[in-house]
């Protein structure tokens, strides 16, 4: 579904280039749930904007489904991958309905009246209800936000979806509830999917590999339970101590995920 070689980030500072990510390689096979782990600035994020395309390599190639990403026409990317940005990165001034519309509306391929169609689809989908249709994102919970970004991630019907902390600021059960509704959805909608989370529960709920990034590339790919038992300083202070127990005990409770 995915294939990254050789890829280099680089951003021109005002006194300096700060390279991010250098030789970086990542193949993530279709159905998968790959969870990309790292310290805060190792760039994450940047990798799925890189994947998204709103990021340019410096160097480097990041494949989609066969095909170089800078290849696809905006059209052919939207209809290959979607994203649900961290904050969600709902339009304050439009409704729900709205808002999960926009992208297909954008690309004026369908009448109006089908398009609103699709996105009450979409919303339905997510479990949000005919009723919120019309209300704005400031009148939604933190949950209905992520789930009303959610739809609009899935509006075109992407098989890659991008999971940017997807459970970050959610309460516990509104977690709890996302993460079952993530769980259906790759499994429904046959979807891949590339996750960045801290969240350990989310990780090991959801995950069938783990990526972890550091020193500008990832430096190990594997199930949970290998990924754990790697040798690296980050690997060690990432799963320490109890939040190591833990994770192996979430490992006992989720199978799936071993
Ligand atoms: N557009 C940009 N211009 C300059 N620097 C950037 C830009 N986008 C990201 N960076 C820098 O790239 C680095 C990686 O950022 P990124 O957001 O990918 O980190 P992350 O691993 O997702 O971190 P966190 O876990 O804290 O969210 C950071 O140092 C960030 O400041």
């Amino acid at each position: 579904m995915v294939e990254i070689r050789k890829l280099t980030s680089a951003f021109a500072m005002p006194d300096r280039r700060v390279v991010i990510h250098k030789d970086l390689d990542l193949t993530v096979e279709r159905g998968e749930v790959m969870s990309i782990v790292g310290g805060s600035g190792s760039g994450k994020t940047v990798l799925l904007r890189q994947i998204l395309g709103t990021e340019t390599p410096a160097a480097g190639e990041v494949r989609i489904m066969g095909k170089p990403r800078e290849s696809l026409s905006r059209r052919g990317a939207s209809s290959r991958v979607g994203m649900l940005f961290q904050h969600g990165a709902l339009f304050s001034a439009f409704s729900v309905l709205e808002n999960v519309a926009f992208p297909l509306r954008e690309l004026k391929t369908l009448p109006p009246k089908l398009v609103e169609e699709a996105a009450m689809v979409k919303l339905q989908m997510v479990g949000l209800k005919a009723s919120d249709a019309d209300k704005r994102p400031s009148e939604l919970s933190g949950g209905m936000i992520k789930r009303a970004a959610l739809a609009r991630a899935l509006i075109m019907d992407p098989p890659l979806l991008l999971l940017d902390e997807p459970t970050a600021g959610l309460d516990p059960d509104s977690s709890d509830g996302f993460v079952n509704l993530l769980r259906s959805l790759h499994r429904d909608l046959a979807l891949t999917v590339i996750m960045v989370t801290h969240d350990l529960d989310t990780l090991f709920e959801l995950s069938t590999r783990i990526a972890v990034v550091a020193e500008q590339r990832i430096i190990v790919t594997g199930s949970p339970r290998e990924v754990i038992a790697f040798q690296h300083p980050f690997v060690h202070d990432f799963f320490p101590g109890e939040r190591g127990q833990r994770a192996m005990e979430l490992l006992r409770e989720y199978p799936f995920a071993i």
